[in-house]
């Protein structure tokens, strides 16, 4: 079951659309990135998911849970933070995550567990206004998962951390993801950072989904081929982008009007063996740039 989905979302803020039509799901052990550039809507989302906003059409599913119709049942499956963590920073690490604890009855052993998960140990007897911004994410993370949710939410988590910092985070995320029953959604703008811990990552474009899908199909396709000899006049004659590289004899070639299947019938009609062909995966740093026509 996916621990989230989200079917056409709908939000106005004021007479204003901010969201229109907005659908995705986050699956368990799935780290989906969700990526868009400054006021297209991703926190207004986050919120709506969090059960911060209303929203005016569509539906939220946490687990398999209406927020509408079941709304504490889906919201206790969730846990997110939104806008940074919220702690008290006269309070140590470990008074923060106690009290939390407390709040939702969860057990000291699972406290521990989320202190050891958090690699928190060291700092935990430290007032959290003394510590770093990534020791601060870690303290949420625990706070976040202590409850057990499904579905955890984190908006731009790597603001504010240096490159160590941000190591740790993702890493730690990572591990999360495949060790508990939790799937998570995170916004963030660094796309080498969604890149290194994203399973999956969905676009957001002036308040609707990009289906990236439908996108990549529609957008040209690079592929690295190997040939037993050259085939430059049968990649002019098809109308192809191709460069050759001699160290490896063999081809990069973008396809986007013609199919797979047409180039491998012209270069067999000339009696060229196909010795290896792989797809180059677009990044996610290319796709940004082509979705939102500026750099990232
Ligand atoms: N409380 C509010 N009242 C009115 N408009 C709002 C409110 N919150 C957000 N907006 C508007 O909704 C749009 C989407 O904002 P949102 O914060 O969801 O974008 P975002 O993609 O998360 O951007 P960022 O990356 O800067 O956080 C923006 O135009 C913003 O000005």
């Amino acid at each position: 079951m996916n621990v989230l989905e989200v079917k056409g979302l709908h939000k106005k803020y004021g007479s204003r659309d901010i969201l229109h039509d907005v659908n995705f799901h986050v699956g368990l052990h799935e780290i989906v990135g969700f990526v868009g550039p400054n006021g297209t809507g991703k926190s207004t989302t986050m919120k709506c998911i969090a059960g911060l906003t209303e929203f005016h059409q569509g539906q939220i599913l946490i687990h398999g849970h209406d927020i509408q119709k079941d709304r504490i049942a889906a919201l206790s499956e969730q846990s997110s933070f939104i806008e940074g963590p919220a702690l008290y920073p006269e309070l140590s690490g470990k008074d923060n995550i106690k009290l939390f604890a407390s709040l939702r009855g969860v057990s000291k052993e699972r406290v521990q567990e989320m202190i050891d998960m958090t690699k928190l140990e060291k700092h935990i007897n430290r007032k959290v206004g003394q510590y770093s911004m990534g020791m601060k994410q870690r303290v949420a993370l625990a706070i976040a998962l202590m409850s057990k949710p499904k579905l955890i939410m984190l908006d731009e988590p790597t603001n504010g951390l240096d490159p160590s910092g941000i190591l740790d985070l993702l890493s730690m995320v990572k591990e999360i993801t495949q060790t508990e029953e939790v799937g998570f959604l995170f916004s963030c703008h660094t796309l080498s950072d969604v890149e290194k811990i994203a399973d999956r990552v969905i676009f957001i474009k002036d308040g609707s989904m990009v289906d990236a899908s439908t996108y990549e199909q529609s957008q040209k396709i690079s592929y690295h081929v190997k040939v037993s000899k050259k085939a430059h006049e049968v990649f002019t004659q098809l109308g192809l982008i191709y460069q050759y590289h001699d160290l490896f004899q063999a081809y990069t070639v973008e396809i986007k009007d013609i199919t797979l299947d047409t180039l491998l019938s012209a270069l067999q009609d000339a009696q060229i063996e196909i010795l290896e062909i792989t797809k180059i995966e677009q990044s996610v740093e290319t796709m940004y740039k082509d979705i939102y026509h500026e750099e990232s």
